[in-house]
């Protein structure tokens, strides 16, 4: 057998690992359950994206975790090709929006009603994902409705483990920099900004955090569009006031401190 021909079997080697079965398909395209009846066309489609989004969060949460617990054990290099792939899968979450604009809102509300209580509100892996960057707002836990006792465990563990904000402190102090009061940060980001030379891999990692952080205010900013093109002002199903909730949300940031430090450069 030459090299760049392949073997008439190739695919067939050993016959127990195929695609669907390593990928788990029969399980995973068996989730995908219509409720409304009679069937309403764009439902499979809403379904749809929102696994989508929760498979992708899943990812980003497992590439974050890393970045945490390797900027705690005082690496720069690996947490910051962490923080590219999540931005690289945030960046696909904006834009997946897309799909689901190609939504007339008279179609979304011809399953709408269905869908009451339950709202994207109740993501207890997109408040993971706020949790571990450091956004930790311990009343989302009480106001959440239904949590499983699983799902609750993993945002109090979130919310009391160290964030990526901790983990970049943690990497601030090993490089000698005091970090204890807001001051003492301003004078190590400004050290750092004016020496890239000596701190390159410090300045990378604060970039990709705030580069992060304006990933996620995409997606906030984005999805209000969404929601407004759906249902305009009307409330949520999920009991808040809809968009004037959504946009109250949009101004939050995970690392506050990193964009203030533009207007004092
Ligand atoms: C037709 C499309 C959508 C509409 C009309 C919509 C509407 C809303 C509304 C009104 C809220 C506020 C909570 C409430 O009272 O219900 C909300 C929250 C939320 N939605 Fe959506 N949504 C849509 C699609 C999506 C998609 C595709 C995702 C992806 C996972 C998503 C994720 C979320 C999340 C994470 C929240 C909580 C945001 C926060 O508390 O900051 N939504 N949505
Ligand atoms: N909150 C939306 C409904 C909605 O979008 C939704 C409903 C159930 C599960 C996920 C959802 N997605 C985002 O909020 C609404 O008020 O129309």
């Amino acid at each position: 057998m030459t090299d760049n021909v392949p073997d008439p079997r190739f695919g067939e080697q050993g016959g127990l690992l195929t695609y669907g079965s390593y990928l788990r398909l029969l399980e995973l395209l068996d989730q995908q359950r219509p409720q409304t009846d009679p069937p309403a066309h764009d439902e499979l489609l809403f379904i749809t994206i929102h696994q989508a989004y929760e498979l992708w969060f899943k990812l980003a949460l497992h590439e974050l975790t890393d970045a945490r617990d390797r900027l705690l054990a005082g690496e720069t290099y690996l947490p910051r090709v962490r923080l590219e792939r999540c931005r690289a899968i945030g960046r696909l979450a904006v834009s997946q929006v897309d799909v689901i604009d190609t939504m007339t809102p008279q179609d979304f509300l011809t399953f709408r009603t269905a869908l009451a209580p339950a709202s994207g509100f109740q993501s207890v892996q997109f408040r993971e994902i706020e949790f571990l960057s450091g956004l930790k707002d311990p009343g989302y836990v009480d106001r959440f409705r239904g949590l499983t006792d699983a799902e609750r465990d993993n945002l109090l563990r979130r919310l009391d483990e160290p964030s990526l904000w901790d983990g970049f402190l943690r990497v601030l102090a090993a490089a000698g920099f005091p970090t204890d009061s807001a001051e003492d940060r301003f004078a190590a980001y400004a050290t750092i900004a004016h020496d890239r030379n000596r701190y390159g891999p410090l300045w990378d990692l604060a970039e990709a955090l705030v580069e992060h952080d304006q990933t996620w205010a995409l997606w906030r900013a984005r999805h209000v569009l969404m929601v407004e093109r759906q249902i305009g002002t009307k409330t949520g199903t999920g009991g808040s006031s809809g968009s004037a909730y959504l946009r109250s949300r949009v101004e939050l940031r995970f690392y506050p401190e990193l964009w203030e430090f533009r207007s004092r450069l």
